[in-house]
């Protein structure tokens, strides 16, 4: 979810999901072409610029680089905006459960003791958590206020902690809810999205939206815990689309760049070679610059997806997906995800199936550009497996008239988010994956501690 909405939440005064209130509030600025391109930008990008070998589709390989020049600005090193604009009281209480053995054989499970929790101190959320309930103030009037429910009954037990899985986005992001639902912060653009999907054909893919809860001036949207229904769940997070920032922080980060420390360390992390001789004398790089570099990284450039995290039903996490691109990589992780079992990866091309055709269809996707947002993938050894559209926080309603194709490359000022074609290479890489035959899954991708530094 996008930092900008974040903060507008906060601000929120009175929230409606009646759908008055169109259009997004990420103030769209008209995205103008630069005039200076970065050589340092373009040279690093040559360096790691994507290979023919890979077998995807040419169709994007026309994208011109985004433009963005980097220079430091009061000593180089701030960050954005600070963790602390977004930070509260309740994402101090959000603590990661890391023992596999608290996992119930649900997939969100509610659990009563903090035994072995250990407090996270990282921004990004990896994988098993503990998710709490919001305050409960003891008071007998309830503290909530409900916005779009009449009524939710909220008993003690429904209190419980709740173990859940997180693959991506930023920790303090969810709280528990009632049964079966779980809360996420408020963005505006995400609400105003799951109030307009009510009405379209890609209703059967997106999560149940419930309406917005709202409690000391901080508001949630209240939706289906996708989990719930599941034993032991294995659950994967793949990031749709060739870009994953929007235009206007490509037009902001040039207007006004802010080199930042802590992208810098990230990038640093995978590649020291990464950043260039200026971002390195800087010690920072912007947040265009880091995102575009970790599309050309993993396969969102080349592929139009790519994996964010996988959790097992053994309870194992992976994370350390920023340096998987080829296709080849992409199907050996499949591999390993479905166990070999092709029957999983056969379900999973029917859903994805379905939700291509319905894309196609969908008024709601020819109106928005979709970046950032990722297909859930989720299966368990009974083989139930479901794949979901997650994560509207960065997509956003075109100007009236304006529609998308999805499928063709982007360039700056089309809005081109490539989700499409992504999805189809996506279709395409779990076909080679039943057609190959399962074989044997390599040590690499059997692996079970998760590693950031790649
Ligand atoms: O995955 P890594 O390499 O850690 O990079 C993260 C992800 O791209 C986040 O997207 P997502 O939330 O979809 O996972 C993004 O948050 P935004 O969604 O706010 O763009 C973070 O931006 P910052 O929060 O600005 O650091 C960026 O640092
Ligand atoms: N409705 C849901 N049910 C189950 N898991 C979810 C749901 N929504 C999100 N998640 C989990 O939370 C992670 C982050 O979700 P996302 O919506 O992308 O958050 P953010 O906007 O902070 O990036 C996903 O990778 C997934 O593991």
């Amino acid at each position: 979810m996008p930092k900008e909405c974040r903060r507008k939440s906060s601000k929120v005064s009175v929230l409606s999901d009646t759908g008055i209130n169109e259009g997004p509030r990420l103030e769209r600025r008209t995205a103008g072409k630069a005039s200076h391109i970065c050589d340092d930008l373009i040279q690093n990008a040559a360096q790691i610029a994507p290979s023919s070998a890979t077998g995807a589709p040419t169709v994007m390989d026309a994208r011109r680089l985004p433009q963005v020049t980097i220079t430091p600005e009061g000593g180089g090193s701030s960050r954005e905006m600070q963790q602390e604009d977004w930070d509260d009281a309740v994402d101090g209480t959000l603590r990661r459960q890391l023992s596999n053995s608290s996992i119930s054989s649900t997939g969100s499970s509610a659990v009563e003791s903090e035994d072995d929790l250990l407090s996270d101190n990282e921004s990004k959320s990896k994988g098993i958590i503990t998710l709490e309930h919001l305050v409960d103030t003891g008071e007998s009037k309830p503290w909530w206020k409900l916005k779009t429910i009449v009524n939710w009954p909220f008993s003690v037990t429904q209190r419980r902690k709740l173990n859940w899985v997180q693959l991506a986005g930023h920790k303090g992001n969810f709280k528990a809810a009632d049964e079966g639902n779980i809360l996420k912060k408020f963005s505006e653009n995400e609400m105003q999205c799951f109030v307009k999907l009510r009405d379209d054909v890609l209703l059967p893919f997106v999560p149940g939206y419930h309406g917005t809860v709202e409690k000391d001036g901080e508001s949630f949207l209240h939706m289906t815990d996708l989990l719930v229904n599941f034993d032991l769940p294995n659950v994967m997070d793949c990031k749709m689309g060739v870009r994953t920032y929007l235009e206007e922080e490509l037009v902001r980060a040039r207007e006004r760049p802010k080199p930042r420390e802590d992208l810098y360390k990230k990038m640093v992390e995978v590649d020291s070679e990464g950043p260039t001789p200026q971002e390195h004398f800087q010690q920072g790089v912007t947040k265009p610059r880091y995102m575009q570099w970790r599309e050309t990284m993993s396969s969102t450039n080349t592929l139009g997806f790519r994996i964010e995290g996988i959790k097992k039903s053994d309870g194992t996490c992976r994370t350390n997906f920023k340096k998987t691109r080829s296709k080849q990589d992409v199907i050996q992780v499949f591999k390993d995800f479905v166990g070999g079992n092709v029957d999983i990866i056969k379900s999973y091309l029917s859903r994805l199936t379905e939700i291509q055709q319905a894309l196609k269809k969908s008024e709601f996707f020819k109106q928005h550009e979709v970046i950032g947002s990722s297909l859930l993938f989720i299966h368990d050894h009974t083989r139930k497996a479901q794949v979901w559209i997650i994560d509207f926080g960065k997509t956003t309603a075109l100007p009236e008239g304006q529609t998308l194709n999805h499928d063709i490359p982007w360039q700056e000022g089309n809005r081109e988010d490539g989700y499409l074609w992504g999805l189809g290479n996506l279709i395409q890489t779990l076909e080679s994956v039943s057609s190959e035959g399962m074989g044997e899954v390599t040590k690499e991708n059997s692996q079970t501690t998760e590693t950031d530094g790649q």
